[in-house]
């Protein structure tokens, strides 16, 4: 059986009629047949696939037979999102085109605990596309989510996934409208086919998995925004309007009291950087709801420099209120970041040695091996503003911060910006930029041309009371020999230790040290001086070792969920905030000037190897020993 794809050749059309390269929105690769004449074809692997997307719209009639979906209620009381918030209602009151009405027709019911309806869509809708909302576990503000940029790599590989993840897992309200918006002419089915195609079911719940997917496919729709993000965002607002009518399934939220959500949206805008204020000022003035919550999620890189980060900083202020501004990094939604702060403060054994008292460095180490990078996206931008400007300098900002007085994120925000405004404005001198050597085989070859670096080093001081004089050393880079991410806190060395001749090596190396490892396996690990059992006196400096997949058998949630399921909770603290976006920025601009100024190259390095041998030095300058590859 097959089905025609549209985009499926090597070129097609906007719907405004500019012309895109399909590279952006590939057919599922297991499913796609070159063979077929651009059609794609299922093969025997995808049992369910036929039935959940070919003939979709005639399953979900056929399916209107059924009175009630087996499903369980969702634990709606764990969506800790649907308490309201003034905060982030309407910053200024959104211009509205006129809506469309809603269009029930062909006999359709609306039931109570049940609905099913058809509704002539104001945009892609099919004619008599039927939908089937349970009313079970809803009940509360209706939800729409939707992802402006919903054909890009990011939305496939990521978005989409995630908030099935949390669907499935119960996080997400069963009165939710997921929207998938770009400026490409495709169908609700074409973007359920390709999201379908990315989509898993945890291990250690498979249970019902397929009709999860379907139920939750089948509250996803499809707004082509044509040429103009102004109309666009109209359509979507429309169309978000019909189905939130739809998703009140219970009459106490058909009126609520002044204060109260009855509907809430969250725009996830994963769109280039250059669409992004207007993508946000015509979602701001066209697609706001007046019902509830309104939240915008932004991605990084934050800007290109200090100078355009101000401007789109500018631009979004004049827009939203600041707590409706969720600026996404997802690397800080690993549990290695959420559990900085744990450690510290709820354990009485670190924070009182914490400080340049007992502390001689910080190391923050993020490498990837090249099989983990995403070369498309990462061209142009580089590693200081793709991975130093947010996960790295948020890292040291939880890293340091002062105990915040509670953890609302607004007191844990304002505890991070103190840390970034003091870290010193970096030093060109402290620094060794790197770009690994291109290979005709690989992506790589794009940087050829640019000085893009690939690879950072540096030492960064904190000029406050607690960090005085010690270096925070920071090593990320890309095509490396491996992938690691971990953090590592190196203690002084014992004043007058007595076992100084006791030790077998160098007594500077022997000192205590805390690792937070993130890849590969996650673990805490300290290294503690110890007498080696047997005759003699002799000491070696093994790991206490809390390795994870030993302790917990947990399946680890993807960072897009923790920090979506954050965002729809309101709690910001792991998002970034305006100001500490612009200090972050201002610590770095010396060194991006001197790029722009082509005052600094970066130093080649093997695809695969260990980074610039100049890093090396570096961290001698600074008396940090390497930690091993
Ligand atoms: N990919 C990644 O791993 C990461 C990406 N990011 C960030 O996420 C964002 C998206 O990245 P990615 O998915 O890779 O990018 P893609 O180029 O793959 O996708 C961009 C999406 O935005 C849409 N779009 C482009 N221009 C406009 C416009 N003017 N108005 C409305 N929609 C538009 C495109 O669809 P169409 O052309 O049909 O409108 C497409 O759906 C970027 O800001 C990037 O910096 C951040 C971290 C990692
Ligand atoms: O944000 C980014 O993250 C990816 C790595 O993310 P992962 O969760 O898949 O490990 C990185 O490759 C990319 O450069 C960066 O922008």
């Amino acid at each position: 059986m097959s089905v025609t794809y549209p985009g499926s050749g090597t070129v097609s059309s906007l719907s405004c009629g500019y012309r895109f390269s399909v590279r952006s929105f590939p057919a599922p690769s297991n499913n796609f047949d070159p063979t077929s004449g651009g059609r794609l074809v299922v093969h025997g692997g995808a049992a369910n696939f036929c039935q959940r997307f070919c003939g979709l719209k005639l399953w979900i009639l056929k399916s209107l037979n059924i009175s009630q979906l087996k499903r369980k209620p969702a634990p709606v009381n764990e969506f800790k999102s649907l308490k309201n918030e003034d905060n982030d209602h309407l910053s200024s009151s959104p211009k509205r085109t006129s809506s469309l009405e809603e269009q029930v027709s062909d006999g359709a019911t609306i039931k109570l605990g049940h609905v099913s309806a058809s509704v002539e869509s104001p945009t892609s809708l099919p004619k008599a596309l039927s939908y089937q909302f349970p009313s079970d576990g809803a009940g509360g503000p209706s939800l729409c989510i939707a992802v402006i940029g919903a054909t890009g790599e990011l939305a496939r590989r990521k978005i989409f996934p995630a908030l099935f993840a949390l669907y499935y897992s119960g996080f997400l309200p069963e009165n939710i409208g997921i929207f998938g918006y770009s400026r490409k002419n495709l169908t609700d089915e074409d973007l359920r086919s390709t999201i379908a195609s990315t989509l898993t079911c945890r291990v250690d719940h498979q249970e019902n998995c397929g009709d999860k997917m379907d139920a939750f496919l089948s509250r996803t729709y499809y707004i082509n925004g044509g040429c103009g993000n102004r109309e666009g965002m109209s359509k979507l607002n429309a169309l978000m309007e019909q189905i939130e009518k739809l998703l009140i399934t219970d009459p106490a939220t058909a009126y609520l009291p002044q204060g109260k959500s009855e509907a809430n949206r969250i725009f996830y805008l994963s769109v280039p950087q250059e669409a992004l204020i207007d993508v946000a000022s015509c979602l701001a003035d066209n697609a706001q709801t007046s019902k509830g919550w309104n939240r915008i999620i932004i991605e990084k890189p934050f800007g290109f420099n200090a100078l355009s980060s101000h401007r789109l900083t500018q631009s979004l202020l004049s827009k939203f209120k600041e707590k409706q501004i969720y600026r996404i990094d997802h690397l800080l939604g690993r549990n290695l970041i959420e559990n900085l702060t744990v450690l510290r403060f709820s354990n009485l054994v670190f924070e009182p040695l914490w400080s340049y008292k007992y502390i001689r460095n910080v190391q923050v180490i993020l490498s990837e091996d090249l099989g983990a990078h995403a070369a498309r996206y990462f061209d142009g931008y580089g590693i200081i503003r793709d991975i130093v400007h947010s996960h790295i300098l948020q890292t040291i900002a939880l890293l340091a911060m002062e105990p915040p007085i509670s953890l609302d994120g607004e007191d844990i925000r304002n505890e991070k910006v103190k840390v970034l405004r003091s870290i010193r404005k970096l030093d060109p001198s402290d620094v060794i930029l790197g770009q690994y050597k291109a290979s005709t085989k690989d992506k790589v070859d794009i940087y050829t041309n640019s000085l893009t670096p690939t690879y950072f080093t540096a030492a960064l001081y904190i000029d406050n009371a607690r960090w005085d004089g010690v270096p925070f050393l920071v090593k990320t880079g890309i095509g490396l020999i491996q992938h690691r991410v971990e953090i590592r806190i190196q203690f002084h060395r014992v004043p007058g230790n007595l076992y100084r001749e006791h030790m077998g090596r160098n007594i500077d190396l022997a000192t205590n040290e805390l690792i937070l490892r993130d890849v590969p396996d996650e673990a805490i690990l300290i290294r503690v001086n110890n007498k080696i059992p047997g005759l003699g006196l002799h000491l070696d400096s093994p790991e206490l070792n809390l390795l994870y997949k030993d302790k917990y058998n947990v399946e680890v949630p993807d960072s897009y969920e923790h920090l979506l399921l954050d965002a729809f909770d309101g709690d910001n603290h792991l998002f970034m905030r305006s100001d500490e976006v612009a200090a972050a920025w201002n610590v770095l601009s010396p060194v991006l000037q001197e790029i722009d100024k082509n005052s600094i190259a970066p130093e080649l390095y093997e695809l695969g190897g260990r980074g610039p041998v100049g890093a090396y030095y570096l961290w001698a300058k600074h008396g940090v020993p390497w930690a091993e590859d």
